[in-house]
């Protein structure tokens, strides 16, 4: 399959730290692609550089054959985000907040996907309370929503599932499993390295912003080892096991 995400030499610096430092891969369209790594390494200012929501110091990124430094309106119209620690407004209900992303996103049946998705994601009486008084959790589904309520060809989620129940969560890996089967396109960040290796197709390290291995889970698994061992291997010698 063609890439629907690729990143050449990608580099962001901040003062002294090079938060990611000249990474190259490519994601196949139709993946679920896992973009893992310790605290600090570097995943969310990919993500952000990815939907264009902070510019790179160097290096190029196109996703869906658009450019994301000449072009990261273009980019953040047609990818779903749910970006790092975000939560909806305090001052909308979370009925209001889809509302709001519905008219964002031009959704013609918004009355159907908002029943949807407040059935899907068990929302039962908290679709008229204010975001604030939502607990975490329900926030996040929230998030998650609104990330899928155009039907993004390509979804870029930092963390997905980190403050989902057990229920929830395989509710979620379940929805994530048969998007991509529809040919769409996921890539989380995700620290949570079972979840990954269940659910993603192709996988890539970073630790201290340099990528450390590409490729795809099977390639890993199949030699009887998990991706918590490779991981774990990877980020201590810091190189390729
Ligand atoms: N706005 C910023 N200003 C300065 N430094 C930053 C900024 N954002 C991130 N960094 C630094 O860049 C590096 C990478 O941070 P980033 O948040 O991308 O890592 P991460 O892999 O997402 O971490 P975590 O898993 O803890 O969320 C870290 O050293 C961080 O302190």
């Amino acid at each position: 399959m063609s890439a629907i995400l690729e990143v050449h030499n990608l580099t962001k610096v901040y003062g002294e730290t090079r938060a990611v430092d000249e990474i190259t891969l490519s994601v196949k369209q139709g993946s679920l692609f896992g973009l893992l790594g310790p605290n600090g390494s570097g995943k969310s200012t990919m993500i952000k550089m990815l939907t264009g929501q902070i510019r790179p110091t160097a290096g190029s990124a196109t996703v869906l054959g658009l450019d994301v430094e000449k072009d990261p309106v273009g980019v953040r119209s047609q990818v779903g985000i749910i970006p790092e620690q975000e939560t909806p407004p305090s001052f909308l209900t979370a009925e209001e907040y889809l509302d709001f992303v519905g008219k964002v996103r031009a959704i013609p049946d918004i009355e159907e996907q908002k029943a949807w998705w407040f059935e899907f994601l068990e929302f039962g009486d908290k679709r008229t309370v204010l975001c604030k008084d939502l607990s975490r959790g329900t926030r996040q589904k929230l998030m998650f929503a609104q990330a899928f309520l155009h039907r993004p060809v390509l979804a870029l989620i930092d963390e997905p599932l980190i403050n989902f129940d057990p229920i929830m969560q395989e509710k979620v890996k379940d929805y994530l499993g048969a998007y991509v089967k529809e040919g769409n396109t996921v890539f989380i960040s995700t620290h949570i390295l079972e979840i990954a290796e269940e659910i993603c197709s192709d996988f890539a390290v970073l630790h201290t912003g340099k990528l450390l291995a590409t490729g795809g889970i099977s390639e890993v698994t199949e030699s009887g080892r998990h991706l918590g061992e490779y991981f774990l291997s990877l980020v201590r010698t810091g190189v390729h096991a």
